[in-house]
């Protein structure tokens, strides 16, 4: 059984129903851990444990009751599970009464004295769980015990039993985190903050905290962490691969190799190779593409230990673009460790993206794709409610694992640290180009705006020694990330 829920919290930890980040909560303050068990429904095996747990905590604690209700919504599923398991008729209760026939709240045949045991996903406070034993008591249904999932350990425990309800939980945040660190998925420092922020953020039953005065930081804002810490937060294994790259190359700078002859692109890959993290390609605008080129600036990319970016913004449906990706003269696939593709169609651009990647020669390479949140030239259309949307895509639902990072210009575009942010538009003289280029320093595009890479085009390309250049813009947007993580 130990080894059973220990299984679990790794998977629930893999399927994203819970990540480490900078999280706005209901409860008013930022969390540095996020729960969504809404996933679980897309696991049937993971839901089957979920209640086989539960029905299994119930009979060891002989929680014999008439009825099981979950606490709408997410827990719904749970307890309809609970209910077939055991035999136990369900209630269900609605969160706003219907405005015409029977206006209940609670559906389902009871009587007034009849037991219920609640079934909840994750308890903070406690305040849902006491939401629906009231409106069940309401009923004259007597509720004495809710099982929950997990429980945040902010104080909803105690909270619901002064209201006479016991609360059971198949997992604490403590025996998550425990279990986490001992199977290597999360550090010592993620653990730590956790539990800082847990002792400072216990909520009392009116919702207040128990000491307001106290100062409640979540520490995983992530301009503030280490490259080294972001690697282990991140749910892609490009997004780690790069981290890891650039913490041990000491470097941010991508070049865009915006460059029209393979030579060109080949030389300049060759120079500014050792000095960056990410080699830059529009592959589109090469005149003289051939398989060889592309064998070649592999082994570069080998070489030097750069990825390569296809900047090719996909942004059809998802069919067109799986063969975008890859077919055609390009395949992209076989080749390109990381793409870029607009958030326009929606996530289906990502369920193309992976669909192109299926029968793709790339040597057992990771794949992985930065979603463009904004643009820096002036006069884009992208706006906030976009921007917000992108980003959603880019930290929420099952195909998150094949997000790398997020192409923006601003540190508030998306708060998930395990992401990366590239950002373009950097030149040292920070001015426009005749076509609507906004540049910023690399020093602005770090500390301002939150930039992890840095994206130089023509601020090398167009100088007299590349090498000079490229090595002067690593120095800087990596000195820019070193003062950002000690301040
Ligand atoms: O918002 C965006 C997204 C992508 N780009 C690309 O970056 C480089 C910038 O080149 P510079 O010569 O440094 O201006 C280029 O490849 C763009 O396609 C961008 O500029 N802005």
């Amino acid at each position: 059984m130990a080894d059973e829920r220990k299984a679990l919290a790794i998977k629930l930890y893999e399927i994203n129903a819970f990540k480490f980040g900078d999280f706005k909560m209901k409860v008013g303050i930022n969390s540095p851990v996020y729960f969504d068990l809404r996933v679980i429904v897309s696991y049937p095996e993971v839901m089957k444990t979920v209640s086989d747990l539960i029905a299994a905590h119930i009979k060891e604690h002989q929680l014999t009751a008439k009825h099981v209700c979950g606490v709408p919504y997410t827990a719904l599923p749970l307890a309809t599970l609970v209910s077939v398991q055991q035999g136990t008729p369900m209630l269900v209760r609605r969160k706003e009464a219907k405005d015409y026939g029977t206006k209940k709240l609670i559906e389902g045949l009871y009587n007034a004295g009849d037991t219920c045991l609640i079934v909840e996903d994750v308890v903070t406070s406690g305040s849902s769980v006491l939401d629906t034993v009231r409106d069940l008591q309401k009923e004259g249904i007597v509720v004495t015990d809710a099982v929950v999932v997990v429980d945040r350990e902010q104080g909803g425990a105690v909270n619901i039993a002064n209201k006479q309800v016991r609360m059971h939980s198949l997992f604490t945040l403590s025996f998550l985190l425990n279990t986490l660190l001992d199977a290597g998925k999360i550090q010592r420092d993620t653990v730590e903050a956790v539990a800082k922020y847990i002792a400072a953020s216990q909520i009392k039953g009116d919702g207040s905290f128990v000491n307001p005065q106290r100062k409640v930081a979540s520490e995983f804002s992530r301009t503030k962490l280490s490259f080294e810490h972001r690697a282990t937060l991140a749910k892609s294994e490009l997004a780690k691969q790069l981290f890891h790259l650039m913490a041990s190359k000491k470097t941010n700078l991508c070049l865009a190799a915006d460059l029209t002859k393979s030579e060109e692109i080949l030389n300049i890959a060759e120079i500014c190779g050792p000095y960056i993290c990410v080699l830059k390609t529009h592959i589109d605008i090469v005149e003289d593409f051939d398989e060889a080129f592309i064998q070649k600036l592999r082994s570069l990319a080998d070489k030097h230990n750069f990825l390569i970016m296809e900047d090719r913004k996909f942004a059809d449906i998802g069919n067109t673009v799986s063969l975008q990706y890859g077919k055609g003269v390009y395949k992209i696939a076989n080749w390109a460790d990381l793409v870029t593709a607009h958030a326009l169609s929606g996530r289906s651009i990502l369920q193309g993206l992976k669909a192109g990647l299926a029968d793709s020669a790339s040597d057992g390479r990771k794949h992985g794709v930065f979603l463009l949140a904004e643009l820096s030239n002036s006069g884009s259309l992208i706006d906030a409610k976009y921007s917000e949307a992108a980003s959603k895509i880019a930290t929420e639902g099952a195909d998150i694992d094949f997000v790398a990072g997020v192409v923006c210009q601003s540190a508030s575009c998306f708060h998930f640290p395990g992401l990366v942010q590239l950002t373009p538009g950097v030149k040292i003289d920070d001015t426009v180009d005749q076509l609507g280029q906004q540049y910023q320093t690399p020093e602005h595009v770090v500390q301002e705006r939150g930039a992890d890479i840095g994206v130089v085009g023509r601020g090398i390309l167009q100088t007299k020694c590349v090498e000079k250049a490229a090595a002067l813009y690593r120095d800087r947007l990596w000195a820019a990330y070193t003062d950002r993580i000690a301040k």
